[in-house]
């Protein structure tokens, strides 16, 4: 038998089989007579610069070689519980999938330029050939660092390195009209425009894969002091174990009876290609232009973030199977409306948001590490924002930010909900975000760090891109845009019902314009609810200005009295006299006396 030649395949985000081109071009030289590699390794690492591993350690006694994979502005850990526990079932999930045809997955922490310099070591003494590393690129300076790391690692010991670009986005990278990233349009659909048709842009999806090389007779093992557990339920507790579950918080959301995640999923390819028929089959794909602005529920929205930041689905699979749906090709969703009928409003609004996560992965490339800086891509070093680690009461504000207790509805819900689950809505995420940097005038990139760690989709291009663009110092052409998060609660959530489902204390009051600023509430209402003395009724963050006319919620939402009954008592629909007539609550749509007022229905768009 000839001497193992073995082919080493580092994973980052493109955990999957399907759609793969490293996977697919290792299954077809596989087919050939004369294997240029006789053996493939493929390794993920969980990169301590980005996670903290030391919950790997192999006794108590160990210290980790690393710094604490902390956030540089605020010093969160920079990848939160939610995200630690979709990650590695991620992970586990290729591992299954390569170990049923034949093959496997060896899992390691550490640096990766310095994981793969070991290998080869261990390798060399061992007198085992390594042809080659291979991986795929991700935007983003750390990234490329970690690149040029491994690129290191393997020339130096003489080994091939290849670079590869993952095909999970809409466009590929090929047929995007420039090649220099400084020609990225600055305005999106100045992009858009380029790219459209969009049903037409993207290329078809790799064949199935038949077989794949074999895992080398003998692997280095992790060096210490790390150990790498054997299941995946102690892969989650060592990812877990140095996270306090409170991160920090004295008073963290906790999560309300009744309250249930939007997003509920295990990670990994399998579960990410059942939710991409889920979605196909119960026709949420088609009335998804309709219900993506919602807050609560499975599928208001696709859900498919988290799945295509980690890379376990491909944004052009999402579109082969919008595809085949449209076109009546196969079977799946038959009977349901749109199909066959080619493309209708919901599936055509998923391409638009697709082609977003294309844009911002496009603007890291062109920015670099502008998109962490406070001034942004605009480099705008004309606005003040308050820096929390200057000032004890701006930290005190950021503290009640996370904790969900600003004393406006719509922000204290999400925050809670991000807390408790990992997910949060974009219509939730935009107000969010406007809220911090724009009416409590904080250093954004706080509000991007805590997003960072908490997110079970945070994805760097998205998160740092949506930020800044929301922050007003990024690509958003409308650049005194702030969200007015009352408006936004009267339009999207008429019935105060989100606010409701995570701020508990709300629960029972039947008027959504209390619910919407509770600290409009009357000292009555505060002691029926228990809340008297809280600082989310006493001392609001901000009071904003907007007041929800006597039509509360274009859905029907009441207007209850003033003082904002609770459960049951006096104050049915305009009772009271609350809020009558068109004070400067009234002002037409979309504007305010600050700045403009975001258009109701939009998308994050033109
Ligand atoms: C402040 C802020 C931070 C954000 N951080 C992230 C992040 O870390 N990771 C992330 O994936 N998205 C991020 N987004 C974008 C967006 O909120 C999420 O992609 C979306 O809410 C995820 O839910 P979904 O999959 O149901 O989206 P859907 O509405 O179903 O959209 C389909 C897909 O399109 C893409 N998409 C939709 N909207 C956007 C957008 N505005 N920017 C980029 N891609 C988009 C996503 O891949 C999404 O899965 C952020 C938005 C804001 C305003």
């Amino acid at each position: 038998m000839s001497p193992p030649r073995v082919l080493i395949y580092l994973l980052r985000r493109d955990l999957r089989l399907a759609d793969n081109p490293i996977f697919n071009e290792i299954s077809k030289t596989f087919q050939q007579s004369q294997h240029p590699y006789t053996h493939l390794l493929p390794i993920y690492i969980f990169a301590a610069q980005q996670i903290e591993v030391s919950g790997f350690l192999s006794a108590d006694s160990d210290r980790s070689p690393f710094p604490e994979a902390r956030s540089n502005v605020a010093g969160f850990w920079r990848c939160g519980p939610h995200r630690a526990k979709f990650l590695a079932e991620s992970v586990w999930d290729l591992k299954r999938s390569l170990h049923n045809t034949g093959n496997g997955l060896e899992i390691r922490v550490g640096l990766a330029g310095q994981v793969i310099q070991e290998i080869l070591t261990a390798y060399k003494k061992q007198s085992v050939e390594v042809v080659a590393v291979w991986m795929t690129n991700e935007e983003g300076v750390e990234e490329k660092r970690e690149e040029r790391n491994v690129k290191e690692a393997a020339e130096g010991a003489g080994t091939e390195f290849k670079l590869w670009t993952d095909e999970k986005y809409y466009v590929d990278d090929r047929d995007i009209p420039f090649r220099d990233p400084a020609h990225l349009p600055d305005v999106f659909t100045s992009f858009r425009k380029q790219i459209e048709p969009l049903r037409e842009s993207p290329r078809r999806v790799l064949p199935p894969l038949s077989k794949l090389p074999p895992l080398p007779p003998s692997i280095p093992s992790q060096s210490p002091p790390f150990t790498i557990p054997s299941t995946l339920e102690d892969i989650i507790t060592k990812l877990h174990k140095p996270l306090d579950p409170n991160l920090g918080l004295s008073n963290p959301p906790t999560s309300p009876t009744g309250a249930t995640s939007a997003h509920p999923f295990h990670g990994g390819e399998t579960t990410g290609q059942e939710r991409i028929r889920h979605l196909v089959t119960s026709g949420n794909m088609s009335t998804y232009k309709d219900t993506r602005n919602r807050m609560l529920g499975l599928d208001f929205s696709t859900k498919l973030s988290a799945w295509l930041a980690l890379g376990c689905v491909t944004a052009r699979q999402i579109h082969q199977y919008l595809l085949n749906f449209e076109e009546g090709k196969t079977d799946l969703g038959k009977g349901v409306q749109g199909y066959g009928k080619g493309e209708n409003k919901g599936t055509s609004a998923v391409r638009f948001e697709l082609l977003w996560r294309d844009y911002f992965r496009l603007t890291t490339r062109k920015f670099g590490s502008r998109l962490f800086q406070i001034s942004g891509l605009k480099n705008d070093t004309s606005s003040s924002w308050s820096y929390p680690q200057k000032d004890k009461e701006i930290q005190r504000k950021v503290t009640r930010f996370m904790e969900g207790t600003t004393g406006t509805g719509l922000i204290d819900a999400s925050m809670k909900e991000l807390f408790c689950t990992g997910y949060t809505s974009n219509r939730a995420r935009q107000n969010v975000a406007s809220f911090l940097a724009k009416h409590l005038g904080i250093d954004w990139r706080v509000g991007a760090e805590w997003y960072e760690s908490l997110l079970v989709d945070y994805d760097l291009s998205s998160n740092w891109g949506n930020w800044n663009y929301v922050a007003g110092v990024g690509n958003d052409p409308r650049e005194t845009r702030v969200f007015n998060p009352v408006k936004q609660a009267n339009d999207y959530d008429p019935q105060g019902e989100y606010i409701k489902t995570w701020v508990v204390e709300l629960r029972s009051l039947d008027d959504p314009r209390i619910v919407f600023q509770p600290w409009k509430m009357d000292d009555a209402t505060k002691a029926v609810l228990k809340v008297a003395g809280q600082d989310f009724v006493e001392h609001p963050l901000k009071r904003i200005e907007y007041h929800v006319g006597r039509n509360a919620g274009r859905g029907g939402g009441r207007a209850g009295g003033k003082g904002g009954k609770a459960g049951g008592s006096r104050g049915g629909a305009g009772a009271g006299g609350g809020y009558h007539g068109r004070g400067r609550g009234d002002r037409p749509r979309g504007q305010s006396r600050k700045g403009k007022l975001d258009h109701a229905n939009d998308f994050i768009d033109d």
